[in-house]
This record gives C-alpha cells, sequence and structure tokens, in this order.
C-alpha cells in the first residue's frame, strides 16, 4: 500500500486552536472567485505542468494570487495535505515559513479551459513573482533522489531514470526551467530537452547566465554580486534556508524546488539586488520526516550553494550599471 495519503500530515498534538486562530489571522479569506476571462497561464512559469487548451496547469489572475490545478490521483490532496500541515504546524518558524514559502490560502474551484462545464479546484498561494517587472527566474529541483521512498516501483523507475540522466544524482540538484531578461528585454528561455541534457559545465553556464546581463552566449556574470552575494541575496538566503535543514525533521521534500527570482530592470538599473526571491514549489511528493533530518534535500542544498559561491568569488564585484 501507498503511504503517501493525506493522513501523513495529521500531525500528533500539533495544530492547536491557538495555531488556527494565528493561521487564521495570516490567511485571510481570498477575494471572490475569478471568472474564466481573468485567468491566463502564469507569463514568467519556467517549469513543471503547463496550461493548455487539454491540460490543467497553474493560473494567475494578475490579483498577486497563483492557482496551481490538484494534481491527479493522490498526488493533489497530497500538496493540499501539505500545504495545510505545514501552515499550521507550530514547529516551523514563523520566519522561514514566511521567508521561504508561497503563502497558502485554502483551495478554489475555477473554471478551466482544459475541463469546461467542470470548476476543478485549485490551490490558492502568494505568487511568488508577483510585483516583479523584468523576471529572471529559475526552478532548480532539489534533492538526488525525487521519490518518496515508499512509491510504487514503475514511479520510482521513472524518476531514477530521470534523476540519473539529467545532474541530479550527480549533484544533488538539476535546473528544471530557466528565464533570463536581458537589458532591452530580451528573454532566454532554453527548452526542456536542453536543460535536462545539461552536464555539470553545463549546469554552472547557466547558474552564470542566469546573473549575466549580455543576451549573446557570453556569461560576464555581471550581477553575480547583486543576485547571488551580498546582504538578501541568494547566498544569504540560501545559507538561512540552509540552517533550517539542518535542524528540521519534520518534512522530507522530495522533487520540491527552489524558485529563484530577481527583477532584471531594477538590478540593472540599480546594481542593487534588493527583493531577490529564494523560495521553495512543489509540494506533491514531500513526506513525513519522522525525527530523520532531511539529508537528501540538505545534500542538493549544500552542493548549489557551492556552485553559487563559486561564481561569486571568480565574478566581478561591483556590476556596471545600465546606461
Ligand atoms: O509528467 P512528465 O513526464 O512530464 O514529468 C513531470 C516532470 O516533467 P519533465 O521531467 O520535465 O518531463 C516535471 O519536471 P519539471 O518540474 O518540469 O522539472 C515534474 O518532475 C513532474 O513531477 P511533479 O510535478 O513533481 O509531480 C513530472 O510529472 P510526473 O512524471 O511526476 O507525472
Ligand atoms: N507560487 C508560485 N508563484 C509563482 N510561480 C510559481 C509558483 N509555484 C510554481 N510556480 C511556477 O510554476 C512552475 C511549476 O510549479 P510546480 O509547483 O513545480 O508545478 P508541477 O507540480 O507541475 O511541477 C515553477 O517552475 C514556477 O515557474
Amino acid at each position: 500500500m501507498i503511504s503517501r495519503s493525506p493522513d501523513l500530515f495529521k500531525f500528533r498534538g500539533v495544530v492547536s486552536p491557538r495555531n488556527l486562530r494565528s493561521f487564521h489571522h495570516r490567511h485571510p479569506p481570498p477575494p471572490p472567485a475569478p471568472t474564466m476571462s481573468d485567468l491566463r497561464p502564469p507569463e514568467h512559469q519556467v517549469a513543471g505542468h503547463r496550461a493548455s487548451a487539454n491540460k490543467l496547469g497553474p493560473l494567475v489572475d494578475g490579483s498577486g494570487l497563483f492557482y496551481k490545478p490538484l494534481q491527479a490521483g493522490d498526488r493533489g490532496e497530497q500538496e493540499r495535505a501539505f500545504y495545510e500541515a505545514f501552515s499550521a504546524h507550530a514547529a516551523v518558524p514563523p520566519r522561514i515559513r514566511d521567508a521561504f514559502f508561497p503563502r497558502f490560502h485554502g483551495t478554489r474551484l475555477l473554471p478551466t479551459e482544459a475541463r469546461p462545464g467542470e470548476p476543478h479546484p485549485h490551490l490558492v498561494l502568494d505568487d511568488l513573482l508577483a510585483g516583479l517587472q523584468a523576471p529572471s527566474v529559475a526552478d532548480i529541483k532539489i534533492g538526488a533522489i525525487t521519490w518518496p521512498p515508499s512509491s510504487p516501483e514503475p514511479y520510482v523507475a521513472k524518476c531514477l531514470a530521470k534523476d540519473r540522466g539529467t545532474t541530479s544524482v550527480l549533484l544533488g540538484f538539476r535546473v528544471s526551467g530557466v528565464r533570463v531578461v536581458a537589458p532591452g528585454g530580451a528573454v532566454w528561455r532554453p527548452e526542456r530537452p536542453e536543460l535536462k541534457a545539461l552536464g555539470t559545465a553545463g549546469v554552472r553556464r547557466v547558474l552564470r547566465r542566469y546573473v549575466s546581463s549580455v543576451s549573446g552566449e557570453v556569461a560576464d556574470c555581471a550581477l553575480a554580486a547583486a543576485v547571488y552575494g551580498g546582504e538578501g541575496g541568494v547566498l544569504s538566503q540560501l545559507r538561512e534556508l540552509k540552517a533550517w535543514f539542518e535542524e528540521q525533521t519534520l518534512f522530507h521534500f522530495y522533487s520540491a524546488s527552489i524558485l529563484l527570482g530577481y527583477d532584471a530592470d531594477a538590478v540593472s538599473a540599480t546594481g542593487a539586488g534588493g527583493g531577490v526571491r529564494v523560495k521553495l514549489v512543489d509540494f506533491a511528493h514531500v513526506a513525513e520526516g519522522d525525527g530523520v533530518i532531511d539529508h537528501n534535500f540538505l545534500g542538493g542544498l549544500c552542493s548549489l550553494i557551492k556552485f553559487i559561491s563559486d561564481i561569486v568569488s571568480e565574478a566581478p564585484e561591483t556590476p556596471p550599471l545600465a546606461p
């Protein structure tokens, strides 16, 4: 039997009335449901399942919310159960919840193009890229293995093949999606097969290109100091997240991603990286931690930190300002 049921997250004695009151205080009811004409696939989505005429996928309506359809099988319920447990869990430091996770506003039935006349339940989350004028985004799937140990064999085999075929097994992470906006607005967005084929050198190249101000093949790393380094930059946020993962034994985040986001226009114009976002997404395969640290996620996180800190050490210290 698969143990990935929503019961997994009925943690013993953690949801007290006080927690729930604080949960509801932090999670006021969302505004009225959007209609089909308000909803569209997010322009800056870089990985995962995409909404189309015959497939469910995330939607946005410009209100600062991100609607992720509950996925088929037990996966959608599993992700909902994670958000519910995590949002009210007394042992999760509020700073970690607020800094690194999208806020969860419950679920909502929404009309979709893929299933006309059949509203589908969606998780209502904060849109993590809201407010960025020119978002440069990277989705980095963390962990050498991406399947919870309780998964059925065919699923393990499918994931293992992907983990071995990409850099997951070797590096403890893989780049699942990326878009980089150059000054002037040109967007570099490699296709999925190109990303899947990356080896170690390719991953390093993509992580350098993510903080480069040129649109050609050359990576100048001009924005590395502002985006990756410095106070509030990616590295300092990843290190704060790592400190929590060194302690937390509540959850094991299989197949979750770190989503990086920054405003390419703002960073190029000011040379400062204020507002760089480091968030976790995709919790359809989270398992209970059972008092054991999430060494799979932690290992991948350490590896990513090393890649990024190497780029910062090699990069120019002060980024050139846009003319
Ligand atoms: O559906 P597929 O085969 O495209 O695989 C999805 C992956 O796409 P890709 O490896 O790029 O082809 C997809 O990968 P990305 O997020 O796009 O890297 C996810 O791994 C997804 O799993 P889940 O959303 O975590 O449950 C994967 O879904 P499942 O394989 O778990 O259904
Ligand atoms: N809360 C969010 N805000 C903004 N973008 C998001 C959010 N969650 C996910 N995304 C975008 O959607 C993509 C897929 O999300 P994910 O949860 O991984 O879906 P899937 O389960 O289909 O893989 C991410 O790579 C990111 O671009």
